[in-house]
Order: structure tokens, then sequence, then C-alpha cells
């Protein structure tokens, strides 16, 4: 079905007087090597201004001046210290892993540390790098095989990797198929995205355009998925993960209007405000 612009009033929600960060989920985001640094820093800034109540950054510890003077919220751990990630693994909420990592043999040692010690039940949002090299190493699908809660966050040229299927013979029939086979939700980010939920559902978003083709634009949507996921757990994690992709092209349609292209970060600084005015409309 057409994601419409009602599933933001339906899943974004008022914040209880005695709430507190810990109602509003641990995020750890891991990624971002010394080339790709702003991948990360991007998705976690995202996360913040979506509302995530606490956001740990795993990265390569050259990013920690850079992290801390764009979201000084987040916390940071190195990303090749084993112990700390292990650790930072087992108290999240919903883990990403992927942007910016990188595709070498230290990222692939980061990726295998991650994806071996997600439990089976954690959420795990697997983003760029980290799907380039799923793709490319079987020992890596075999870890996540049993975990029936991975969404992939592929474009197509990393969906053709993933699954085999060439850009021009991406079509419903075809893609569902091999999402059905991983066993997990898929979102397929192009020109007007599909999402393949691991509930069966196939939900398609109307909204977005060229505006959008900016490099990180991927990046901050996975730090938007986690932190709906973490927050609104009244909706089904199928109307969250709609509310998050709709969203975050809506404001970006909405930038569109006044910019020729809409950057990652103008995304970010309209988040807050766009959820307020959605709470705000509700009697
Ligand atoms: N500021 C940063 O640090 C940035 C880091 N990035 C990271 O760089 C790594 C490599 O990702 P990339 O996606 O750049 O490289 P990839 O090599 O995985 O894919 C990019 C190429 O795929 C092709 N393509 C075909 N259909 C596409 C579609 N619908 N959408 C996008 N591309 C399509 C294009 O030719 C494009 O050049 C990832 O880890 C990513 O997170 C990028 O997000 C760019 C910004
Ligand atoms: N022409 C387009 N129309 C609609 N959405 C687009 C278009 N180009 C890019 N996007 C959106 O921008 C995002 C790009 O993601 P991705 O390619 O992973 O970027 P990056 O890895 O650089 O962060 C996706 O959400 C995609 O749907
Ligand atoms: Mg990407």
């Amino acid at each position: 079905m057409e994601i419409t612009l009602d599933i933001l009033q339906k899943v974004i929600k008022k914040r209880e007087p005695n709430s507190h960060k810990g109602n509003f989920g641990r995020v750890l985001l891991i990624g971002g090597n010394i080339n790709y640094g702003g991948a990360i820093i991007m998705a976690a800034s995202a996360a913040v201004h979506t509302g995530a109540g606490l956001v740990t950054v795993a990265t390569n510890k050259e990013n920690l001046s850079s992290l801390h003077s764009v979201v000084p919220e987040a916390m940071f751990i190195n990303f090749f210290d084993k112990v700390s990630l292990t650790t930072a693994i087992s108290t999240a909420d919903v883990v990403v892993v992927g942007p910016g990592l990188g595709a070498d043999n230290r990222a692939k040692e980061v990726l295998e540390v991650t994806l071996s010690n997600i439990s089976d039940n954690q959420l795990c949002i697997i983003d760029g790098s980290a799907i380039t090299l799923i793709s490319e190493n079987d020992s890596l699908k075999e870890l996540i095989a049993n975990n029936k809660k991975i969404i992939f966050t592929p474009h197509q040229m990393e969906w053709q990797r993933l699954s085999g299927i060439p850009i021009d013979k991406q079509i419903d029939d075809i893609n569902l198929q091999k999402q059905t086979s991983l066993n997990a939700t898929v979102i397929l980010k192009k020109h007007h995205t599909t999402i393949y939920h691991q509930s069966g559902t196939i939900d398609n978003l109307a909204i977005g355009g060229p505006f959008m083709a900016t490099g990180g634009m991927g990046d901050i949507l996975t730090g938007v998925l986690a932190a709906f996921i973490t927050q609104f757990k009244e909706s089904s994690l199928d109307e969250r993960i709609n509310a998050a992709v709709y969203l975050h092209s809506y404001i970006a349609e909405n930038l569109s209007h006044k910019y020729y292209v809409t950057l990652p970060t103008d995304i970010i600084k309209k988040i807050q405000k766009t959820m307020l005015k959605v709470i705000s409309e509700q009697k």
C-alpha cells in the first residue's frame, strides 16, 4: 500500500510528563572509517534529533573530535576495542551497522564482532558498507541466519549485490522471493522506495525526489529509523518503519520548494519542528 501523511499522526506520540531518557531507547551506531566519518556522525545526529534517549557511536577514534563537535549528545567508543563494542551491543535496544564502515578487512572484523554479538531478538539495521560486506562473505550471512529482527536498507546497487538481482530486474515478485529467503525486512531505497516488511506486507513511498540524491541521505535515514523503532512502541514495527521512511522524504520534499538540493544536515535540522507540528495537530 502507498504510505500517506496520516502515518505520522498515527505513530508519533506526545511524551508522558514523567518519562525519562530510558523510555526512548538506547541506539548504538557502528560505522565511520577514516574516509567516511561523516556518514556515522550524520546518522547519529539524525537519531538524536528524532528523539532517541541515549545514542552511542562506535567508530574510528579519528572521528571522536568531529563527532563531539557536531553532536555532543552522543557517546563514543572505539570500534576496534572488542570489549567495549561487545558491551555496548549487549545494552543496545537497536543497533545500526554500516554507514561509512568501509569494506576492508578491519571493517569486516568490526562487522563480524557486531553480528556475532547481536542476540537473535535484538533489532539490527544493516546499511551501506555492511550490506556490501555481507554480500561478499557467506560467513557473515550465516551469523545472522537465525536473527528474525534484521532490517536491510540497501539502495538498488547494494540490493543487486545482496540479492543477485540486477537493477533492471528488481520488480516486486522477484524482490519478494529474495526478501522472504533472507527472513528480514528490506527497505529498497530508490526513487519511490519500496518496503518489503518481514510480516509479508509491501508498502510504497510516493514522495521524495532527485533533490535527495546527495551523499549521506541514506545514512541519516538509519538514524531516523532507529529512533522511531525505539520510541513509538505503541505502533507496530511495520508502522514505525513506514513513519520513519515517510518523515525523511516528507521533510526533504518540503525543503525542495525552497532549495535546489536538500542536504542531509538540513533535513536533520527540521526533524524536531516537524515532529512537534505533527503532535500539535493531534486532538
Ligand atoms: N559523508 C560520508 O562519509 C559518506 C559516506 N558514505 C558511505 O560510503 C559507503 C559506500 O556507499 P555508496 O553508496 O557511496 O557506494 P556504493 O558503491 O555502494 O554505491 C554507489 C553507486 O551505486 C550506484 N547506484 C545505482 N542505483 C542507485 C541508487 N538507487 N541509489 C544509490 N546508488 C545507486 C551509483 O552508481 C552509485 O555511484 C557506505 O558505507 C556509505 O554509508 C556515503 O553515504 C556518502 C557520504
Ligand atoms: N531521485 C530520487 N528520488 C527519491 N528519493 C531519492 C532519489 N535519490 C535518492 N533518494 C533517496 O535518498 C536516499 C539515498 O540513500 P543512499 O544511496 O544510501 O545514500 P548515502 O549512502 O549516500 O547516504 C534514499 O532514501 C533514497 O530513496
Ligand atoms: Mg547508503
